[in-house]
Formats: structure tokens, C-alpha cells, sequence
């Protein structure tokens, strides 16, 4: 084993990303226990970066793809022991390096591998894939068999210096692979920093404050091309919309708002149990959306309860649940998008539109989870 958090280094070894701060602050403990013997046994060769700091992990990639000396061909192999946050770090980190990479983009097509070990505190992307423990992950590390970790674009509108919307012009803002919210669960995911402490339960608390204190929402949701739509009476996806009968440039869908609660994500479950959107999977190339538009405190947390229940809310009759693959959200107040944790301030109106969208599987790089 080598230690180093600078520089890069070669990406033919396997890399070992340590977040000590992540979850309940057991990364270290595990990866001396069970993962860094579990290496050692296989005769694995690796390197441990261990994070010292917020945005660490996302400037070692972006160096790492940034390195002339890299070869842009080769696999990544990355096992991650942390949540959520430190995967959305790495995609991001790899994938704004790419872009600002003098490379043509067709040599810049790393094959990125990732096995997570779920010891943050929700750890979506492993609960989603049924990877609740560390034994589960092992297996998997040994196994490692991957499928394709599906990642959304998140763009904000571009605009000349006079505030003149330039439409269809879009800046990259960040890459997410979990889940991106407006309203209640985005205030919720922000103000239970504050709780950090309590480990999970955090989420919890900072729900119920906001609950107390709810808010509606005004916004609108752009859905384009083609969308699906859960059907309470057949209990089954159904074609909403058939995008080949709508104007590329015009909505298929809008959600008109305002909303108590609005998640589009790429993962079933947010932590084991917590399932808001049951029919996302990590490798389809959907965005899953679950809206639910100006309800009150009682509606709201018995749609909670149901989602905290193996995703029972979906035949609630206040739920919608649709898939799509570009939306478009334009807020009319100045509000706030949380995208994996983190926070985008937008601008009210079309200025401060916000387009989402599956990237094609060819895209730069592909990004693969060991499951
Ligand atoms: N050494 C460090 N000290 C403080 N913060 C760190 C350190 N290393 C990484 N971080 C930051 O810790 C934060 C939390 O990490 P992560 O998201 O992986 O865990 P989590 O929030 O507990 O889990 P989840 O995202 O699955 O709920 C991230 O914002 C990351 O940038």
C-alpha cells in the first residue's frame, strides 16, 4: 500500500478514497479492519487517498484526468469508503477535469469502476443497489461486477450581460448521480447540517421542522420527449407521453406547481427504507420525478411515513410519479435546487432556469458500480 493525498497518481492502480469524516467517522476504523485486509489477501495492489477536507476528493480527480500523463483510455478503479457525497465529489471531479481538459472528446473516455462501501450517513447509490453493510460491500469488491452508474447534467440558462435569456444555451453547473430537489426535502437536506451530530435521525428532525413550518413551493417543471407516468389503478408505469409527437424544442409536460415537494433522482432508496421514488435505477438512462403540489402538514407527512415505508406513497393521491429524461425547472421566486447535497442558488424566472438531464451512455467518460 502506498498513502499519498498529492500528487495524483497513476490511474492503474486501484484507488482507495478514504472519507474519515463521513457518516458516523468510521471510515478509517473499517478500512483497517475489514477492507485493507480483504486487499491484502488478494494479492490487490492499491492507493490510499484519504480526504482532509470538503471538495478534496472532486480536486484529486479533476487533477488526476487533468494529468497529460494519464492515459485517457485506461479503467478507473476506485473504491470509495464513504456516502454519497464523496461519489458525487469523484464524478465531479472526473467529469469537470474532462471538460476542461484541452483533449478532444474522443480520446477522453475513461472507464471509471466504483465500489462503495456505504459507511456515510444515507448512502443512497449502495442502499439502492442493496449494499447496506460492509460484509455486503466486500462481496462485492471481490466479486466486482459492475453496471452502469447513469449521471445527470445539471445546466443553468445562459444569459447576455443585459439579462436577454439566450434559449437553449446552457452552461454546465455540476454532475449528479443521486438526487436533485426543490421545496421541502431540498430545506430539509439543508438545514440538517445543523444536526450533523445525530447522524441519520438529522434528516429526520430537519423534516419536521420544516414541516411545522411548511412552505409551498412556486415553480414550474418543463418535462420533455418522451415520459412515463405511474398508473394508481394498474399499479404499473405507463406511457405518458410519446416524445415523437411534440416539437423537440416544446414541453411534452408541465407541471405547473407550486410544489410542497418536488425530487427527481437517479436511485430508488435515499437511506434503507427511505425509497421516495421505488422505479429509478442506477443504469437507466430515466430521471425519476416524484412531485406532490400544494399539500398541507397532514397530507405531506402521511406521504412521508408511506415513502419511509418502502415507497408506499406512490398510489397517494396526492403523488405523481413520472420518468423523463430532460426537464426543465424555472422558479418564480429566487429559491434553491439541492443537487447531491449540495446547494444551487437560482434566480426567479427564466433567467434563473435549471435543465437536467440523463447523459447518453457515450458520453466522455462512463461511470460503472460494482453491485
Ligand atoms: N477530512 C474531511 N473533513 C471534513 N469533511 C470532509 C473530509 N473529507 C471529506 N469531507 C466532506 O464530508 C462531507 C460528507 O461526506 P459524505 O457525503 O461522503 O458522507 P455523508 O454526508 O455522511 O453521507 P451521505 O452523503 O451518504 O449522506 C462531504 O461534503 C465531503 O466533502
Amino acid at each position: 500500500m502506498t498513502t499519498s493525498s498529492a500528487p495524483a497518481p497513476a490511474p492503474s492502480t486501484l484507488l482507495v478514497v478514504l472519507n474519515p469524516n463521513a457518516g458516523r467517522k468510521q471510515g478509517r476504523e473499517q478500512f483497517m479492519q475489514r477492507v485493507q485486509p480483504a486487499l491484502e489477501r488478494s494479492g490487490t495492489a492499491f492507493r490510499l487517498l484519504e480526504t482532509t477536507s470538503q471538495g478534496h476528493a472532486q480536486s484529486l480527480f479533476q487533477d488526476l484526468v487533468r494529468q497529460p500523463s494519464t492515459p485517457r483510455n485506461d479503467t478507473l478503479r476506485i473504491v470509495v469508503l464513504g456516502g454519497d457525497g464523496t461519489v458525487h465529489e469523484i464524478v465531479n471531479g472526473i467529469l469537470r477535469g474532462l471538460d476542461a481538459a484541452p483533449h478532444g472528446a474522443d480520446d477522453s473516455r475513461p472507464r471509471v469502476e466504483i465500489a462503495i462501501f456505504p459507511i456515510g450517513t444515507g448512502n443512497a447509490i449502495a442502499t439502492s443497489l442493496g449494499i447496506l453493510t460492509v460484509e455486503d460491500a466486500l462481496e462485492r469488491l471481490i466479486a466486482w461486477n459492475t453496471i452502469p452508474l447513469r449521471v445527470v447534467k445539471v445546466s443553468k440558462c445562459l444569459h447576455e450581460g443585459d439579462g436577454t435569456v439566450l434559449s437553449h444555451s446552457w452552461k454546465p453547473h455540476a454532475y449528479t448521480v443521486v438526487v436533485n430537489s426543490f421545496g421541502l426535502h431540498c430545506a430539509t437536506v439543508h438545514d440538517s447540517e445543523g444536526y450533523r451530530s445525530m447522524g441519520n435521525a438529522r434528516f429526520k428532525v430537519s423534516a419536521l421542522k420544516n414541516v411545522l413550518w411548511l412552505k409551498q413551493y412556486e415553480a414550474r417543471l418543463d418535462l420533455y420527449g418522451t415520459v412515463q407516468r405511474y398508473d394508481r389503478t394498474s399499479h404499473e408505469l405507463v406511457s405518458a407521453v410519446d416524445g415523437s409527437t411534440v416539437p423537440q424544442d416544446e414541453p411534452s409536460m408541465v407541471l405547473a406547481g407550486p410544489f410542497t415537494y418536488l425530487m427527481l433522482t437517479k436511485q430508488a432508496s435515499l437511506e434503507p427504507g427511505f425509497t421516495p421514488t421505488p422505479f429509478a435505477r442506477t443504469s437507466d438512462d430515466w430521471l425519476d420525478i416524484l412531485a406532490v403540489q400544494n399539500v398541507g402538514r397532514g397530507q405531506i407527512l402521511q406521504i412521508l411515513g408511506a415513502a419511509a415505508n418502502n415507497g408506499q406513497h406512490v398510489d397517494n393521491e396526492h403523488v405523481e410519479y413520472y420518468k423523463a429524461k430532460v426537464v426543465e425547472l424555472e422558479t418564480l421566486a429566487p429559491g434553491r435546487l439541492c443537487i447531491d447535497g449540495e446547494f444551487m442558488d437560482v434566480e426567479a424566472g427564466p433567467r434563473g432556469r435549471v435543465r437536467l438531464e440523463v447523459l447518453p451512455e457515450d458520453h466522455q467518460s462512463q461511470f460503472f458500480v460494482c453491485s
